[in-house]
Formats: structure tokens, sequence, C-alpha cells
């Protein structure tokens, strides 16, 4: 798995931030093979500055870098490819996360470099992230591998179309388990809970069942069963949680189809 350095970055917003945080802690990019460019600095980017990475350094700087991480809002990002283009190698490769723009978008505004597509999530920020890879060449996908795999599960997809899919699924995921937890505080404090407690018992209960999900590598259904005694709490909860035909299934799928959608059309 190789690596091309300096990287320049380009966009440090929530998910910038929070590659460059899975840079550090996995160490595998230090603050010294970093470039950042981006209009209001965050934290993050400012940390970096100060431990030795380039903030916003001047055009003619960015001809050292060998990889480009494109992570701007996918509607900003003609601007962005307008102001690189001219003033990068013409070997870079452009490793873009945003969400909807394709291959031959991104080949047609960097004519000439290997590219690659990835869909993080922000949990990269903790070294053990997911990301689904894409790339039509050896160095895209090197790229993306080398970038992406020490922070996180990764995922290589064979068809670009499916990285739409993904995006619904993981890329956007997180969100839909943090609504979940934000719906459980809630239903806690509704049933006589103060509000610390809610709080402290949904979160808890979040992370203890993704450890057990993970620790024990046993399906959702085997998990189920084990907390579901026949006529019990659980069982009655799940008769509404999970009622056929409108339930937690039909909603979720609904959700991940609206986000496909949405995929697409950012493009
Ligand atoms: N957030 C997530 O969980 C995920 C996001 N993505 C993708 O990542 C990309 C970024 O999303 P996200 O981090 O959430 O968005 P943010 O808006 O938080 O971050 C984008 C950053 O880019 C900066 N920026 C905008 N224009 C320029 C420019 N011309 N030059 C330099 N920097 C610029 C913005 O600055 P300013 O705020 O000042 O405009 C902002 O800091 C999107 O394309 C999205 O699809 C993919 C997977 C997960
Ligand atoms: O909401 C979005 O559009 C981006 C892509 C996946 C997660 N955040």
């Amino acid at each position: 798995m190789s690596l091309a350095k300096p990287i320049l970055l380009v966009g440090a917003g929530a998910l910038g931030s929070s590659i460059l945080k899975g840079f550090r802690v996995q160490g595998h990019v230090t603050p010294s093979d970093v470039m950042i460019l981006d209009l209001k600095p965050g934290e993050e980017a400012q940390a970096y500055a100060a431990d030795g990475a380039k903030l916003n350094p001047l055009p003619e700087i960015w001809h050292s870098a060998k990889t480009i991480i494109l992570a701007v809002k996918p509607q900003g990002w003609h601007a962005v490819a307008q102001i690189l283009n001219g003033n990068i190698d013409k070997a870079a490769v452009i490793v873009s996360v945003m969400a909807g723009v394709t291959t031959t978008q991104l080949k047609q505004a960097f004519a000439g470099h290997p590219t690659a597509r990835v869909m993080p999530t922000t949990g990269v920020a903790t070294g053990k992230g997911v990301a689904s890879l894409y790339a039509d060449t050896v160095a895209g996908m090197d790229a993306a591998r080398g970038l992406f795999a020490p922070m996180a599960q990764t995922v290589e997809l064979a068809d670009e179309d499916q990285i739409n899919s993904a995006t619904a699924v993981s890329g956007s995921g997180p969100a839909y388990v943090y609504a979940f937890v934000r719906a459980l505080e809630k239903a806690g404090r509704a049933n006589g809970l103060s509000y610390s407690h809610a709080r402290d018992l949904a979160r808890g209960t979040l992370i203890s069942a993704a450890r057990l999900l993970d620790e024990t590598g046993e399906d959702p259904e085997a998990l189920i069963k084990k907390v579901a005694s026949p006529g019990g709490t659980t069982e009655a909860a799940l008769n509404i949680l999970c009622k056929p035909g409108e339930g937690l299934d039909e909603l979720i799928l609904a959700s991940v189809d609206a986000a496909h959608k949405r995929s697409r059309e950012l493009g």
C-alpha cells in the first residue's frame, strides 16, 4: 500500500477535520506531510498548522502535492477545480470524498489525473471509521487505500454506481444512528427518567450493543433473540418498532432510498 505525499486537503470542514484527526490518531500521515486549503480554517486545521502543516499556502506550493483530497461540498467543487487547475502536478492523484460527483466528472475537470472516490464516515476521526473505495486505476485505488485503510474498515467497490448505495447506507448512516439515540433519550425522559439518566442510559446502551455486535460477530437477529424474552418487555416494544409493513424496516428502506436518490442528484 503506497501513499504519495505531500497531501493537499481541500476543505477542512466536518469530514475534512475528521480525516485530519484520523491521520493524527493512526500516524500514517503527519502534519508536515499535509497542506490544507480552507476559507475559514477550524480548530483541527489550525492545530495541524501549529504542528507543521502548511495552511492556505500560496498556489506555487500546491505543485508539490502528490495526493489531493477534495472534501468540499458537491455544490462548490467546480470553483475549486478551476482554482486548482494549472497549479497542481499533472501526476497528482485526485481523491474525492464528495457525494454524487462521478469519476467522469472528475476526469473532465482534472484531465489526465488518476482519480479515486471514497465515501468515508466521520468515524475515521477515531481511527475506526468505515470507507467505501472506488477507482478505475491502480494509482487511484492505491491512494484511496493508503489514505483510508489505516483509519477505516474499507470496502472496495467494483461498480461505481454502488458508491451511491454506500453513501446512503454508510456515509449518511452515522446520522441515522444518532437520530435513534436522540429518540431513545427523549422516550426515556417521557417515561420518567431525568435528563442525565436518559442520556447516559441511551448512549451507553448504543455503545455496549455496538461492542457486542463487534466482539461476538453475531448477527443482529441472534443478538435480538438474546435480549427479547418470549412474552417479555422487549417483545412488547419490538411488536411496535418492527411491525410488519409499517415498522423500522420500511422506514429505514424509505430513508436509504431517499439518500440514494439525493446522492445521484448531487453529481
Ligand atoms: N460530513 C460527512 O459525514 C460526510 C461528508 N462527505 C462529503 O464530504 C464533503 C464535505 O462535507 P462536510 O465536511 O460535511 O462539509 P463542510 O461544509 O463541513 O466542509 C466543507 C469545507 O470546505 C470549505 N470550502 C468551501 N469552499 C472552499 C474552497 N474554495 N477552498 C477551500 N475550502 C473550501 C468550507 O469552508 P466554509 O465553511 O467557509 O464554506 C468547509 O470548511 C461533501 O462533499 C460531502 O458530500 C462524505 C462522507 C461523509
Ligand atoms: O449528507 C451528505 O450529503 C454527506 C454525504 C454523506 C454524509 N454526509
